[in-house]
Order: structure tokens, then C-alpha cells, then sequence
């Protein structure tokens, strides 16, 4: 076998990738092209520095040239598919002189183990202008592998394709071609408010529209307190971690207590979701005006609960000026379900519960903007302006995993001599509790630490387990024992060995 081709031109201690851009990149104008080819660098530069991997990179010919220490290959490896705006890359096996004989015998070097008793195909093409005819470098390079390993040419579903890409600065040769997060560059389309709550559905809206090119901020209205907020942003700082390199996203949180009461006071039950939502629009429509953003993006699809039915985003639609992007809007659960899984944010919202303080008991699946309004007469407009301008405003980069320490919050048993607390809203109180519970809700916790003693052990529980783990914390910091029993009234029911409740 011949030896290994003297004229590799790399650095023995260094890896260079190539780098593809995404084909829809390639399509646009030169200028377009550039300008997002530059962002694209600029966010690599980013994400490599913040990860400690030095690097050299460049352009070439519609692509790039990145050079790392060959002991950063693998973290780099790593890290590039989840960089948006690139199609694909590879790791350059050899970098040879632009003569047959320097080719072939890299390519047998380098190739002949990988391919015998395999099928294999050799794939040559040329970047830039001609220098060696790619056709002879196919022929003759495949015949000579072919005949020393008596290996099959299969050139429609090969096992191992040898690709040989011919440049004025030498022929590049690899097999490794991995697939890249695609879309487009962070930062090069306009920027967006995205309204989180920390479910599937949020999260991933919100990684959709980043791969589209979106500057974002997130916003998050806070229905449950602290421990809520802490999860949401751990979810916002794995989805900005992994796949949001380039940007500087913050995280705004906007309490909103006063508009939850607000809204209870003044709005029929069977439309709370629907003014909810209304006033969420607005609040995100405050924080785009503050921040410039020129859009909302919400993780709504269509049918998927009762304040998602056509008519009903028709009316939560209507109270928002600017425009409301909803990627997931065609997409089934189990779909958007798969994708926040292989975004990485599942882990967090399968623990992220659901609020549970504003649940009518029967839901309005058809509304107009008319009633819903009607509802909202006696509303106070100014409590969405105050709710925006008192936000807590976060920058994600820094946050720090000292800063999403929670607590701990949760029972997943009942302890003999604990006292049970209900902190349900008072109409569900009347419809169950369970026997000997007390009953308080977060309006009540003045009362509740004048009245209830520190001795002990307190569980609490709610409908699904958030309102539960807020009062828990503020007890907890009053010096109390309690914990929020972990699932809710259903787990709770199961384990007093009672059916699930109809509500
Ligand atoms: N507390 C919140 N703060 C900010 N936005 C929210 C909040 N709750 C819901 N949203 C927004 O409204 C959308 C619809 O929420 P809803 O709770 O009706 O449906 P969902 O399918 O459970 O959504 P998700 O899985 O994102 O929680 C969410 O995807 C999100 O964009």
C-alpha cells in the first residue's frame, strides 16, 4: 500500500472542518448572502470562545474553512450542529496537492482499511476554478481503491463515500458528512417577544422561530411565583445554552397576580382562559414596544385545549396589534412533543405543572370579541401597563445554575402526622377537599401564618400541584415544614385510594 501522502498540508495538530451553509442560504442575493454568511462567523466566533475552543476561520467559495486544536475536534463536533444557518460539515481527513498521484494515494492511505468488503463510491467535485478534471480523479482513484481491496463500486447506495473537493488551494479529502441544524443565522431576521410558560408547546415555538433567523426575548407572565419562574428560566437557559449562540436574549418576568384577581373579579368564569391570554398578548405587546420587538410568537395550536379553537384565537388574536407568529399552529402534540425532546428542553417542561388558580370549571370553546370585551369593561387597563413596567428583566447568558437552585418543595408521600392544607380557589374547596384538610390559598397567607403553628408537618395541595409548591415555598421561608404534595389532587386522591374527580 502506499504510504501517506507527504504534501498534507494540515497542521498535524490541528482539525479542520468544512462547513456547509444551508442550501436556502445559497439561493439569495450576494449581499444577502454575505451579510448572513458574516453573522453566521460571528456566531461561531461566539460559541467557540464561550466554549474555550480556539479556532481560525475563513470564507471559501460559499463555504467556510474552520481550524481547530485536534483536542478540541470532538467538543466541536459537538457543538456545530446546533449552530443555525449551517446545512451540513465535515472534518477534513487530508488536505493533499492538486495532482493525481497526491490524490490517489491519500485516498488509498487514507480510505482502503474503511472500505474493504464494503460498498463504496468516490465522489469528486470541483470548488472553484478547473484545475484537475474531477472525472479521472472519480476513475482512476476508485479503480485503484477497487482493485487493492477488491471492495464493490456502488455508486446509487454506497456504504462509504469518498468524497474529493478540488480547490485552487489544494484537493480536501473526507468521508464524514454530518447533517447541520439548518435554517438561518441567529440575529438575522428581526426581533420578537416569545411568551413562555415553560410547557412543550412554548419552548418549542420559540427554538422555531430562532432557527428562522429571530432575535428573542422571552416573557414570561408569572401566574405562580418564584419556584414557576425558577423553572421556566431553567427551560429558557437550556434552549438559549444549546442552541442559542450569537444572541443575548433576557428573560422578563411580569407578575401577574394583580390581573389574575383582576380578571376573577370582573370576567365571567367560562372566559378567564380566553381574557388571560388576552392580557398576556398585551403584556408581551408592552414589552415589544420597550424593546423594539416587531412581533409575538406563542406555542398555540390549533384545537389543542379550549382556548385554542378557532374562534377562540380569533378573540385573544384581536387584542394584540402586532402581529402573532404561531409556528406550531398545524402541528400535532406528539410532533411538537418529539421535537422538544431533540431540542433538549422536554426534561424541564415535563416538571413544569400548570397553573391551576384560573381553571373554570367549563371552559367557553366558542367566544366573540364583543361578549369577552363585555366581560373585561370593569377591567383596569392600567394594571397590564404597571404588570409591564415593574417586569423583572434577566439577562439569560449570565445565569447561573446557583441561581436555578430550587428549594425543596415536593412530598411524594403522605407523612403520618402531617397536616394536610387545601389552597385551592374556594369553589373547588366546596366541591372536594379531603377530610380533616385546612383551607387556605395564597391570598390567605397572612391569615394562615397568624393562625397555623410552626410545629409540624404541613403538606399542601391544589389541583395540579403549582399553587400547592408557591405557598409551600413562602411557608418554608417563614420557617414552616411544608411541602406540596407532588401531582396534585389527582395523585393525592389515588393515594386516599379514591377515583379521579370530574370537575
Ligand atoms: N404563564 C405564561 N406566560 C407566558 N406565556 C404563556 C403562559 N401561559 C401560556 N403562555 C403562552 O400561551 C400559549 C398557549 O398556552 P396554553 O397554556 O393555552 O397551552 P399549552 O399547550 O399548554 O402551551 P405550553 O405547552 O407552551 O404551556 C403558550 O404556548 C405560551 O406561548
Amino acid at each position: 500500500m502506499p504510504s501517506a501522502p507527504s504534501s498534507i498540508a494540515l497542521p498535524a495538530e490541528t482539525t479542520r472542518f468544512l462547513l456547509r451553509l444551508s442550501p436556502e442560504i445559497l439561493l439569495k442575493s450576494q449581499q444577502v448572502r454575505r451579510q448572513f454568511q458574516e453573522t453566521l462567523r460571528r456566531n461561531l466566533r461566539t460559541i467557540l470562545t464561550r466554549e474555550g475552543v480556539e479556532h481560525t476561520m475563513r470564507h471559501y467559495h460559499g463555504r467556510m474553512m474552520l481550524d481547530v486544536p485536534k483536542a478540541m475536534r470532538a467538543r466541536t463536533r459537538d457543538l456545530l450542529p446546533k449552530v443555525f444557518g449551517l446545512g451540513s460539515f465535515s472534518v477534513i481527513d487530508a488536505q493533499v496537492d492538486n495532482t493525481m498521484e497526491a490524490i490517489t494515494s491519500a485516498m488509498v492511505s487514507l480510505y482502503a482499511d474503511a472500505i474493504r468488503g464494503k460498498r463504496f463510491a468516490v465522489l469528486a467535485k470541483r470548488i472553484g476554478p478547473r484545475v484537475i478534471s474531477t472525472r479521472e480523479v472519480q476513475y482512476i482513484g476508485g479503480g485503484m481503491l477497487k482493485d487493492l481491496t477488491g471492495a464493490t463500486v456502488d455508486l446509487d447506495h454506497p456504504e462509504v463515500l469518498v468524497r474529493v473537493d478540488i480547490t485552487e488551494e489544494g484537493t480536501y479529502l473526507f468521508c464524514d458528512r454530518v447533517e447541520g441544524a439548518g435554517g438561518l443565522p441567529a440575529g438575522t431576521q428581526g426581533k420578537v417577544v416569545s411568551l413562555v410558560s415553560g410547557g412543550f408547546d412554548s419552548m418549542v415555538a420559540s427554538w422555531q422561530m430562532m432557527r428562522r433567523g429571530a432575535r428573542m426575548d422571552f416573557v414570561l407572565c408569572n401566574l405562580a411565583g418564584a419556584s414557576a419562574e425558577r423553572m421556566v428560566l431553567q427551560a429558557v437557559k437550556v434552549l438559549c445554552t444549546l442552541w442559542g449562540g450569537g444572541l443575548q436574549p433576557r428573560f422578563h418576568v411580569v407578575d401577574f397576580q394583580p390581573l389574575l384577581a383582576d380578571i376573577r373579579t370582573h370576567q365571567k368564569q367560562s372566559y378567564w382562559q380566553i381574557t388571560l391570554k388576552r392580557l398576556m398578548y398585551r403584556v408581551a405587546e408592552g414589552v415589544a414596544a420597550d424593546i423594539h420587538a416587531g412581533a409575538i410568537v406563542t406555542g398555540e395550536a390549533l384545537g389543542q385545549v379550549s382556548s385554542q379553537t378557532l374562534a377562540n384565537l380569533v378573540t385573544i388574536d384581536a387584542a394584540a396589534s402586532l402581529p402573532v407568529l404561531r409556528p406550531l399552529i398545524g402541528m400535532d402534540k406528539k410532533d411538537i412533543m418529539t421535537q422538544a425532546r431533540y431540542i433538549g428542553t422536554a426534561p424541564i417542561s415535563e416538571h413544569v405543572p400548570e397553573y391551576c388558580g384560573i381553571t373554570p370549571t367549563k371552559p367557553a370553546t366558542t367566544s366573540t370579541v364583543e361578549r369577552v370585551a363585555q366581560g373585561e369593561v370593569g377591567m383596569d387597563p392600567a394594571l397590564v401597563d404597571a404588570a409591564v413596567r415593574d417586569r423583572k428583566v434577566i439577562d439569560v447568558n449570565t445565569v447561573t445554575a446557583a441561581d436555578l437552585r430550587t428549594p425543596y418543595l415536593w412530598a411524594d408521600s403522605l407523612p403520618e402526622d402531617a397536616r394536610l392544607i387545601d389552597c385551592q380557589p374556594p369553589e373547588f374547596y366546596r366541591h372536594w377537599h379531603a377530610p380533616g384538610a385546612l383551607h387556605y390559598t395564597v391570598e390567605d397567607l397572612k391569615r394562615l401564618y397568624k393562625e397555623v403553628p410552626k410545629d409540624g408537618t404541613y403538606i399542601l395541595y391544589c389541583h395540579r400541584g403549582v399553587l400547592s409548591a408557591v405557598m409551600a415555598e413562602h411557608m418554608q421561608q417563614r420557617g414552616y415544614a411544608a411541602y406540596a404534595y407532588r401531582g396534585g389532587l389527582t395523585s393525592l386522591r389515588t393515594e386516599l385510594g379514591l377515583d379521579d374527580l370530574e370537575f
